[in-house]
C-alpha cells in the first residue's frame, strides 16, 4: 500500500490562514509585526526565497523590508545594516539570507543579531536556550519538521526517532527538538558505522544530508514516517530530496514530499517567530 503523503504546502496553508486573523487583532491593537531581510549578492536560490519571504509578509498583514546589497558588500557596511535594524522599533525580525558570499565570516553576522530579533534562531544564545529547554526564537526547518509530524495527527512521545545529518541548522536542532518532544533519538552521520540498520530501527526518520535520493528503501521500517530535509538542485533544474521518494513511500508510513514538504513550512515558521518577537516586544504575551 502506498503511503499517505504529508502536504507541507497544505499544512503551511492552515497555519498561515489563522496568524492572519492574528495578525488584525494586532494591528487592531496598534501592534504590526515588521521583518527585515538582508540579501547579500545575487544567488539565484536565495532570490527566490527572498521574494517568497517579502510575499508571505505581504500576504499576512506584515510590515516588510528587504534590503538587497551587492554581492562586494564589506563586512563592515553589512553589520552597520543590522545594527541599525537592532535599534529600528518597527522591525521585530531580522534575517540574513544564507549563504552569504565567501568574504564575510557568517559567525560575526549571526551574533550582531539582536537575540529578540532572531527569528532564524542561529544567534548562540537562541541556540543555547534551545539546548536547556528554555523559551527561545526556534530555527525554522527544524521547527517546521515537528509542527510537520504533529499537525499530520502523529503522537512523537515514546517513539525512537533516527535523524540522519548532524548540522548546526537543522541535524542538532531537530534532535533536540524531537527529545524535547520525548522521543528517543539516535543521530546518525557521515561516519556512522552501518547506518540503514539504525534507520531501520526508526519509528520516525527525519533525514537531512543533502545527498540528492540517498535513502532508498533499505533504509526504511514498514510504517515508519519519513521526514526529508534534503533540498538538492539536479542538473536538469528539477529539486530532488535525499530520500529517494518513490521507493520509499512504498514502504514507508506517512512520508514528506519535495518540493511540497518541509520547504513550505521554514517561511511559515519564520513568520511564526516574528509575530512572537513582536508580541513579546509589546508584552503581549
Ligand atoms: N537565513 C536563512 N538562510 C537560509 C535558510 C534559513 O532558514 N535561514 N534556509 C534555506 C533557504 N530557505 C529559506 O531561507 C528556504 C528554502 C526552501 C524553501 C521552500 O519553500 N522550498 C520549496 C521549493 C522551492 C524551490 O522550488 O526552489 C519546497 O521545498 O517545496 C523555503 C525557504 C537556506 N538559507
Amino acid at each position: 500500500m502506498t503511503a499517505m503523503i504529508i502536504s507541507g504546502k497544505q499544512i503551511s496553508d492552515e497555519i498561515r490562514s489563522f496568524m492572519i486573523e492574528e495578525v488584525k487583532d494586532l494591528v487592531r491593537k496598534g501592534v504590526t509585526p515588521g521583518l527585515a531581510v538582508i540579501l547579500v549578492g545575487e544567488d539565484p536560490a536565495s532570490q527566490v526565497y527572498v521574494r517568497n519571504k517579502e510575499k508571505a509578509c505581504h500576504d499576512l498583514g506584515f510590515y516588510s523590508e528587504v534590503h538587497r546589497l551587492p554581492g562586494d558588500t564589506s563586512q563592515e557596511n553589512l553589520l552597520a545594516l543590522v545594527n541599525k535594524l537592532n535599534h529600528q522599533e518597527s522591525i521585530n525580525g531580522i534575517l540574513v539570507q544564507l549563504p552569504l558570499p565567501s568574504h564575510i565570516e557568517e559567525k560575526a553576522v549571526i551574533n550582531a543579531i539582536a537575540v529578540e530579533k532572531d527569528v532564524d534562531g542561529f544567534h548562540p544564545v537562541n541556540v543555547g536556550n534551545l539546548v536547556i529547554g528554555d523559551d527561545s526564537l526556534l530555527p525554522c526547518t527544524p521547527a517546521g519538521v515537528i509542527e510537520l509530524i504533529k499537525r499530520a495527527g502523529i503522537e512523537i512521545s515514546g517513539k525512537h526517532a533516527v535523524v540522519i545529518g548532524r548540522s548546526n541548522i537543522v541535524g542538532k536542532p531537530v534532535s533536540l527538538l524531537l527529545q524535547r518532544e520525548n522521543a528517543t533519538v539516535t543521530m546518525c552521520h557521515s561516519r556512522t558505522a552501518n547506518m540503514a540498520e539504525i534507520a531501520r530501527q526508526a519509528d520516525i526518520l527525519v533525514v537531512a544530508i543533502g545527498r540528492a535520493n540517498f535513502i532508498d528503501a533499505s533504509y526504511v521500517k514498514p510504517g515508519a514516517v519519513v521526514i526529508d530535509v534534503g533540498m538538492n538542485r539536479l542538473d536538469n533544474g528539477k529539486l530532488a530530496g535525499d530520500v529517494d521518494f518513490e521507493s520509499v513511500k512504498e514502504v514507508s508510513g506517512p512520508i514528506t514530499p519535495v518540493p511540497g514538504g518541509v520547504g513550505p513550512m521554514t517561511i511559515t515558521m519564520l513568520m511564526k517567530n516574528t509575530l512572537i518577537a513582536a508580541k513579546r516586544h509589546h508584552r503581549l504575551s
